[in-house]
């Protein structure tokens, strides 16, 4: 655990930063090139521990596969390696054993797979043994829970010798990643149908295509956040595309109301100050992982924010609600429940000269509070989490200007 300081700094000029390529988007793409049967055709794959992660476990000969935090490599494995014929064990941090996958684990047994719990039912470790043939070719899963274990499962669902059929329970949430899956497995030549809320894809082999991962737009959500809060700001976010398969690019348009314009150019996006809305409504049912950006924001701008869609939340990293309860009251603002949705209000008092925010291993809280530093000191308990989606935070702060020890 190493603590950092982040020097207040008002302005932000002229930065052209180029944010870490996607996680999201490599993990898929290595699980869909190792299915294809075919190497290195997957271009700027991200930095992120959890892709690293991914693909140091897609190339191990171990039996044990440790994802350390990462709920995407956890989810996406636990799928390819139940239909390979070996046994294998999975698992992670002791955060990672509290977030749920029975949900995917029931699924998987219905196709055929035996898996097996180590620990609590319903949560890692998990102990896969060898694969004996697909039992079944149609299953039914809940939707709102996480959309990983749906994502995981179309992955394999081609390769699987009868296909899959799987419909979906109930609400479905975070689905611009079932899209993003849908999207990325269409890139190496796999067609599915999507009618309603059930998703087929017959048998069919993936096919080798050269694909070039985008920055990802939840790392760059705290480049709209700097310019939001700083007093004048012109940053330049290379590798961000107009057409994304992430769904996070929703920033562009939940910013607008924050005060940031954003002009996409040849090679990513321009970002520049405008005025800002007094009070906003946003559901983050389908982008989960902006809500601590948006929360932050909105607390430090003395904007007043209608949030509806945090259920999933509390199964991340760590219980972000929670987390962000605890960190934004030092800064004077609340976070309630009200009427099935959640209320921020912001302090009508003016804004500490420092904040110390703990991280609780959770990256999106280090780097959500990091834009703080436009309106006062930070220190940040815990800087390596960042490590998780976007290792070179840090050093990219520094590219605009920070002074961080
Ligand atoms: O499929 C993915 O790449 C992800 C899906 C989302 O999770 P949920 O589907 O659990 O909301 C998101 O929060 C996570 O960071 C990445
Ligand atoms: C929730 C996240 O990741 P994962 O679920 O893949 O651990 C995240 O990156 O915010």
């Amino acid at each position: 655990m190493s603590s950092l300081k982040i020097e207040k700094k008002k302005n932000i000029d002229n930065v052209e930063i180029t944010p870490v390529a996607s996680k999201s988007e490599s993990n898929r793409a290595l699980i869909i090139e190792s299915l294809a049967g075919t190497t290195n055709t997957i271009l700027n794959l991200s930095e992120a521990r959890d892709t690293q992660t991914m693909n140091k476990l897609l190339n191990t000969q171990e039996d044990t596969l440790d994802v350390i935090d990462a709920g995407t490599t956890m989810r996406f494995l636990t799928a390819f390696m139940s239909i390979k014929d070996k046994a294998s064990i999975m698992t992670g941090t002791p955060r990672m054993c509290q977030r749920p996958i029975g949900i995917l684990v029931e699924a998987l047994r219905s196709i055929g797979a035996d898996i097996k719990y180590v620990g609590e039912e319903g949560y890692p470790p998990l102990k896969i043994n060898a694969f004996k043939g697909q039992a079944s070719d149609e299953i039914s899963i809940k939707g709102d829970i996480s959309s990983q274990y749906i994502s995981a499962l179309l992955m394999i669902a081609p390769v699987l010798p009868n296909g899959l059929k799987i419909t979906i329970k109930g609400k479905l949430g975070s689905k611009p990643y079932v899209d993003m899956t849908l999207g990325l497995m269409e890139v190496y030549g796999v067609k599915a149908d999507w009618t309603d809320n059930i998703i087929t894809i017959p048998h069919q082999n993936y096919k080798p295509n050269q694909y070039t991962i985008e920055s990802d737009w939840s790392g760059a959500s705290y480049w709209f956040s700097l310019v939001s809060l700083a007093d004048s700001a012109q940053i330049k976010l290379k590798g961000l595309r107009k057409n994304s398969f992430q769904g996070d690019h929703v920033i562009t348009s939940i910013m607008k109301s924050l005060g940031v314009k954003s002009e996409f150019t040849e090679d990513g996006i321009t970002l520049t100050k405008c005025d800002h809305d007094d009070v906003i409504h946003i559901d983050f049912t389908h982008c989960p992982d902006l809500a601590q950006t948006v929360a932050v924001v909105c607390a430090a701008k003395k904007i007043q924010c209608h949030l509806k869609g945090l259920e999933s939340l509390r199964i991340k990293e760590t219980d972000r609600i929670q987390a962000l309860q605890n960190e934004l009251a030092k800064i004077g603002a609340t976070l309630e429940e009200k009427n099935g949705e959640w209320l921020l209000t912001p302090s009508n008092d003016d804004l500490p000269d420092l904040i110390k925010v703990e991280t609780y291993d959770d990256h999106r809280m280090a780097m959500a509070f990091a834009p703080l530093a436009t309106k006062m000191n930070v220190e940040i308990a815990d800087g390596d989490v960042v490590a998780k989606s976007y290792p070179t935070f840090w050093d990219h702060m520094k590219q605009a200007g920070f002074t961080i020890s």
